[in-house]
């Protein structure tokens, strides 16, 4: 075990230990970055940040390390990533509150805790949202995060791996290595098991007029296609927070990574109307001691679209009367703090069909001889189980009546489906993005609905890319081991029911292709007989769920816009603290989550922002 001793640059002569994660014993008094939250964002930031070698950087998780399990690494066992297996140590299991829009109902809301967080649990999609959703960030009073800026952070991120020639001939995948990078730390490749269903895929969503973009990667995502995931192309793994960011920088002697071990308050000190971030508390578990280590130059939360409005709300930092509620004092009267909550749901219609038998994994002598193919070649169905086929579908393109789903989204009715006592910034802000989101849906230049076409076609789930309800993280109480109140609101705006019910109308067109028919593809849910738009949005309430894409609970937006963090990621009134991951997104994207939180650590960790500088 390698050690050494640095000075820190306030002057502390620090202990660092290299080469693995430290204790609580062997922490610094003192370190110049401390990273709340070893996530997605946040082990990124790590990483980036602890480049320079003269500064120091803490980054402080909640849960642990995977030993490379197969239930992390292998992407047949994706659904075990987060089951059973995952649920005992690396999953928050939380719950949402009940929904009052889906009769009460509470949704199970997996959010990661290891090194890695939601990268080292999910589906691995590796995607991004189209060029307007961006422009629409920028254009919140953001300026600098459009498409063409946040770009090269895509692709500094990324390395890109291209399909195997079988893979096109046989498929037809194009890509354009231009909008690729070629030696980020995240591995992007294409699942080397593809379903034979996928070319019925296209060809249906082709006779719709649904085109296939060249490269959903270059701006432009509408359309249908094979999408690329964070899966190593020679070994078929997960590339995640841990192999791509933890891995490569753990050995650094500026680096240390404690685990196990919940941030519990931010400390502040005060003068006049200047907070400052002196430090922060922790402590791991609820009946141990808290403890503290101090700040040199920053403190940056990357807890996650719960936590880091949680940890900013328990450190005084939010609405006041919410704060003052549970006993906390206001330091930083921001109501923005965990509004503007946004997820993408999910809803499900479900299809028979009999091209070829797809649920054979579940033949215990099939998957054995695919597990030993997978170890032997790294081949066969082992290298799927994850969402492949992809259409991201205007809303426009879809819908039979475009002018009424339109004028229903009107901003100034929106704001009624608001949570009662909104602040009027934050409805502010959400009239905003309502408005945002109508010009896109106009201008054809988003997607309604990403469409995913799972299982061989065995499942077509409609994924609501653009939500007008908005939802909220509150305090459950003053005890930080108590998680927040996670509230999404789903389908509290009519309109996004409606949506849900234009879309199944969308399946059926879809299994009424020939490339469908050859299939003998046949609806088994809703149902031929529930047809009413009331009928097909209380199915969709129903079976609606979630793909566990928070977002926007502390808004990268102007002050009184109800923004919680300015367009250089700091917190408003406060002179050093900064949120990076997830919740800063003001307005979520037509896409996945994962390539989206990379590319912003990796601005914010660039000299363009000064983060290292400073
Ligand atoms: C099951 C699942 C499937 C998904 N599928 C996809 C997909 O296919 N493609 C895609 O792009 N996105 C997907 N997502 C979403 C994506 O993974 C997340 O949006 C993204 O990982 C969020 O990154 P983040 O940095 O905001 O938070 P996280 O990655 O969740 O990081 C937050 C970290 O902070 C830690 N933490 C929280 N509170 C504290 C505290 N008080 N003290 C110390 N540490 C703390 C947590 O343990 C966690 O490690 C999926 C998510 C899930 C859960």
């Amino acid at each position: 075990m390698k050690s050494d001793y640095l000075l820190s640059v306030t002057g502390i002569l620090a202990r660092l230990v290299a080469g693995r994660p430290v204790t609580q014993d062997e922490l610094s008094e003192s370190y110049d970055y401390v990273v709340v939250g070893g996530g997605t964002g946040g082990m990124a930031l790590g990483n980036r940040l602890s480049e320079d070698s003269s500064k120091t950087v803490l980054v402080i998780e909640a849960g642990s390390v995977d030993a490379g399990e197969k239930e992390i690494m292998i992407p047949r066992h994706y659904v075990a990533a987060h089951g059973p297996y995952t649920a005992k140590k690396m999953n928050w299991n939380v719950s949402t509150i009940p929904q009052e829009g889906l009769g009460g109902r509470k949704v199970i809301f997996t959010q990661g805790k290891t090194i890695g967080g939601g990268s080292a649990l999910n589906a691995m999609v590796y995607d991004r949202g189209r060029a307007s959703n961006y422009d629409s960030w920028s254009a919140l009073d953001n300026p600098g995060w459009d498409f063409n800026s946040l770009l090269p952070y895509f692709k500094k991120a990324e390395t890109f791996t291209p399909p195997p020639k079988d893979q096109v001939a046989k498929f037809g995948v194009t890509w354009d290595p231009e909008c690729h990078g070629t030696d980020g730390p995240v591995q992007s490749s294409y699942c080397r098991y593809v379903y034979p269903q996928h070319n019925n895929f296209m060809d249906a969503m082709k006779s719709l007029g649904v085109p296939q973009p060249a490269d959903q990667s270059c701006g432009d995502t509408l359309g249908a296609y094979l999408t690329t995931h964070s899966i190593h192309p020679t070994n078929q793994s997960r590339s995640f927070g841990r192999t791509a960011w933890y891995d490569p920088s753990i050995e650094r002697q500026n680096l240390h990574v404690l685990l196990e071990t919940q941030v519990t308050k931010l400390v502040m000190s005060q003068h006049g109307d200047n907070v400052t971030i002196s430090g922060v508390e922790f402590a791991s578990s609820a009946d141990t001691k808290k403890r503290t280590v101090k700040i040199g130059k920053e403190a940056i939360l990357s807890a996650g679209s719960f936590r880091s409005p949680h940890l900013l709300m328990l450190s005084g930092i939010g609405e006041k009367t919410e704060l003052e509620g549970h006993g906390i004092k206001n330091v930083v009267n921001l109501p923005g703090v965990g509004q503007n909550l946004q997820d993408h749901a999910v809803g499900a219609f479900i299809v028979d069909q009999s091209l070829e038998k797809v649920s054979d994994l579940e033949d215990p002598q099939f998957d054995a001889l695919q597990g030993d193919e997978y170890y032997k070649n790294r081949t066969g169905r082992w290298t799927d189980g994850l969402p492949a086929s992809l259409a991201f579908i205007p809303y426009l393109n879809f819908t039979s009546d475009p002018n009424t789903v339109l004028d229903a989204m009107n901003a100034t009715f929106a704001i009624g489906y608001l949570p009662n006592g909104t602040h009027h910034t934050v409805i502010a802000g959400y009239e905003a993005q309502v408005n945002h989101i109508i010009e896109m849906h106009r201008a054809r230049s988003t997607a309604g609905q990403e469409l995913m076409y799972l299982n061989g076609g065995q499942l077509f789930a409609t994924i609501l890319m653009h939500p007008l309800s908005r939802g909220t993280v509150k305090l459950a109480s003053a005890e930080p081991f108590d998680y927040p109140l996670v509230d999404p609101r789903y389908i509290s705006h009519p309109s996004d029911t409606r949506l849900f019910a234009d879309a199944f109308k969308y399946d059926r067109k879809i299994i009424a292709t020939d490339a469908m028919k050859k299939m003998n593809a046949k609806e088994l849910a809703p149902g031929a007989n529930v047809t009413d738009d009331t009928a097909l949005g209380a199915v969709a309430a129903g079976g609606l769920s979630t793909v566990w894409h928070p977002a926007g609970t502390c808004a990268m937006m102007p002050r009184e816009l109800g923004g919680v963090v300015d367009s250089q990621l700091k917190v408003y009134g406060v002179k050093n603290l900064r949120v990076v991951d997830a919740s800063v997104i003001p307005l979520i994207q037509a896409a996945h989550m994962q390539a989206t939180v990379y590319a912003i650590a990796e601005k914010v960790s660039s000299s363009h922002y000064g983060l290292l500088k400073l």
